[in-house]
């Protein structure tokens, strides 16, 4: 039987669902995904002081490119916990106060970039063929063909700087009218390129005298802004025109303003403006107005397909971010997200060091291969009841790649950067009954497929604040994996000691710690029960582990090797 209203809890008693502000116009299809969980406020006409008001209430923002997510609008938003902009550029968010507050910004990368593609091919052909005042004309009754002959595109050569999503769209629908298309872009593949047909030239200098249309596809970045200015537009032909569906800024206004007044260049298709909506009697209201201009006020992504992709690919993450989710494509991914921070930081920082640990001890200094080993992480105590071990897998990958990439991972990114790297994790929540000796402990295990016997153990376990590796291999014996590390597997006899001081001393290196780690009970009995020592005296090895300050070079190491007792050495920095 249904609940009757009246034992509903009073409305004073109901917890208050979520709120987001979307001040934009943005696609009802996505908004659809997030109305039952939170309460969705679209508030068109919002000044910037209103949303600085407002803020405060909201815990999710979506936005296109008219809000201004300044430092101001971030600071207020004290319940505030994701940015999302439904489109591609973020310049209108101040990205780094956010990650400051802690706050995560997501876009959508790729939604509306083939409808910014086509927009710049319509303004391509509407400059080429005067559409714009051809329109007007017509519109006003007259009827001036003669004034309005255009020019072919087909056989001409379109320069792009900036070949990435929408650069390489516009790339190919203009190898499809015909056109030879040329690229400056220092970061793209010359081979994807070469596949496209793009002939990729080295900088603006080879570019500019070549083309009969230009067209920027970069982000508006310190080094894109006024890219063109006076000295480029004279570099070329007096026919060319060019385009804008970038940022306005990219080309310096003013000066395109004299260029067109003065016939350096043709015309121009320009959609996006330094200022929107245009300020009057500013340089940009004034191109707008230009009769060798074809105007379109910030339309590149305005399209019924691009709106929805947008709207579905923010709106998603949003639910996810708001449930405690990840997102699919933050802007500014931390490798933890901020209501996890305070339970895992200890336990995340842990796993990473374990993971660098893992690499310069068992692969770099014992000469292991990474490729053919799996790795398992076993959770055990509070951390095996955690639902969401995500940043503790992303800890891991990013702590087995640091020594040998520059990859930056993240929690969006790790999986991806694990499978390229072909780095192969499970994870194991532990279900032991008997409560381990610390509460958030952590194995990583490392074995090789089909070879049970090859088994690599770190274990370690993060308390207040602290974190601890309490084993390394088949030895016990805690120690704070910080700084660099000297390990050496020795026999374990007096008078080691004595040697390996002396030969850090000669060196001028000192001893910050030291730390024994003994081997594990249980190996010592199956030492104890083997016929005498296999490779040495089995049952008597320990691991000496010397917190260090001093560089530590190979000469070192080979004095440190050749010490008697010492079986193995191994320097970690981490
Ligand atoms: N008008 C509109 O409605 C729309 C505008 N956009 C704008 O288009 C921009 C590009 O979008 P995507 O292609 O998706 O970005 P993207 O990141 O895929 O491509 C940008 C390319 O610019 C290149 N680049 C950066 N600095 C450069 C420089 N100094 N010289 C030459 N190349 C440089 C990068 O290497 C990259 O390949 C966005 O940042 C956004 O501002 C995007 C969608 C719609
Ligand atoms: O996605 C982008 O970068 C755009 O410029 C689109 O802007 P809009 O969402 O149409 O205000």
């Amino acid at each position: 039987m249904a609940p009757s209203a009246t034992h509903d809890p009073p409305s004073s008693m109901t917890p208050a669902r979520p709120r987001i502000l979307v001040p934009e116009k943005v696609s009802p299809d996505g908004l659809a995904l997030l109305t039952p969980h939170f309460d969705v406020d679209n508030r068109l006409g919002l000044s910037a002081d209103d949303i600085v008001t407002l803020i405060p209430q909201y815990h999710g923002l979506i936005v296109r490119s008219e809000t201004q997510v300044t430092a101001d609008v971030l600071q207020a938003g004290k319940k505030l916990r994701v940015v999302a902009r439904a489109g591609v550029g973020v310049d209108n968010i101040d990205v780094p106060a956010a990650t400051t507050q802690g706050i995560i910004v997501v876009n959508s990368p790729a939604g509306n970039i083939l409808a910014a593609a086509e927009h710049t091919v319509a303004l391509l052909l509407a400059t080429a063929r005067n559409l714009g005042r051809a329109d007007g004309t017509v519109k006003e009754g007259r009827w001036e063909r003669s004034k309005l002959v255009g020019v072919e595109v087909s056989s001409k050569t379109l320069g792009i700087i900036g070949l990435g999503k929408v650069g390489m769209n516009v790339a190919r629908m203009a190898k499809g009218l015909g056109m030879t298309v040329v690229a400056v872009d220092p970061y793209a593949s010359t081979d994807i390129a070469r596949q496209a047909g793009v002939q990729l030239v080295p900088g603006l200098q080879d570019l500019l005298p070549l083309v009969d249309f230009l067209t920027i596809h970069t982000p508006l970045l310190a080094t894109t802004l006024d890219l063109i200015g006076e000295e480029e537009l004279k570099k070329m032909k007096k026919t060319a025109r060019v385009l804008n569906v970038a940022r306005g800024g990219v080309y310096n206004e003013a000066a395109l303003l004299k260029g067109l007044d003065e016939g350096w260049i043709a015309g121009a298709g320009i959609d996006v403006w330094s200022s929107e909506p245009l300020q009057p009697d500013s340089a940009a209201a004034k191109l707008s107005k230009h009769p060798k201009v074809v105007a379109t006020p910030h339309l590149g992504a305005s399209t019924i397909e691009a709106q929805e992709n947008v709207s579905m690919d923010v709106c998603k993450q949003v639910l996810e971010i708001l449930r405690g989710g990840l997102p699919t494509s933050a802007v500014n991914a931390p490798i933890i997200l901020p209501e996890e921070y305070r339970k895992l930081q200890p336990s995340v920082q842990l796993v990473e060091k374990m993971g660098r640990l893992y690499t310069q001890h068992f692969v770099r200094s014992k000469g292991g291969m990474m490729g053919r080993r799996r790795f398992e992480l076993i959770y055990h105590g509070d951390l095996a009841g955690m639902p969401n071990t995500k940043p503790l897998f992303a800890a891991l990958v990013k702590g087995l790649v640091a020594s040998f990439s520059d990859s930056h991972v993240n929690i969006v990114n790790a999986t991806l950067i694990a499978k390229e790297k072909g780095i192969v994790i499970s994870e194991t929540h532990s279900r032991e009954a008997q409560p381990p000796t610390f509460a958030n402990l952590v194995t990583l295990r490392s074995y090789e497929a089909g070879n049970s016997g090859n088994e690599q153990i770190i274990e370690g376990y993060a308390s207040d604040e602290q974190v601890y590796i309490s084993k390394l291999d088949r030895f016990n014996g805690a120690f704070t994996p910080e700084g660099t590390l000297i390990i050496l597997h020795n026999y374990d006899e007096p008078g080691k000691i004595g040697g390996v001081g002396m030969v850090l001393g000669a060196h001028g290196i000192n001893i910050k710690f030291m730390q024994v780690a003994s081997l594990d009970p249980q190996q010592q009995q199956m030492a104890a029960v083997q016929d005498g020592p296999l490779d040495g005296p089995r049952g008597n090895e320990a691991l000496m582990i010397l917190g260090v300050l001093g560089p530590v070079d190979n000469e070192v190491l080979e004095g440190l090797r050749n010490s008697e007792g010492v079986l193995d050495v191994s320097l970690v920095k981490l």
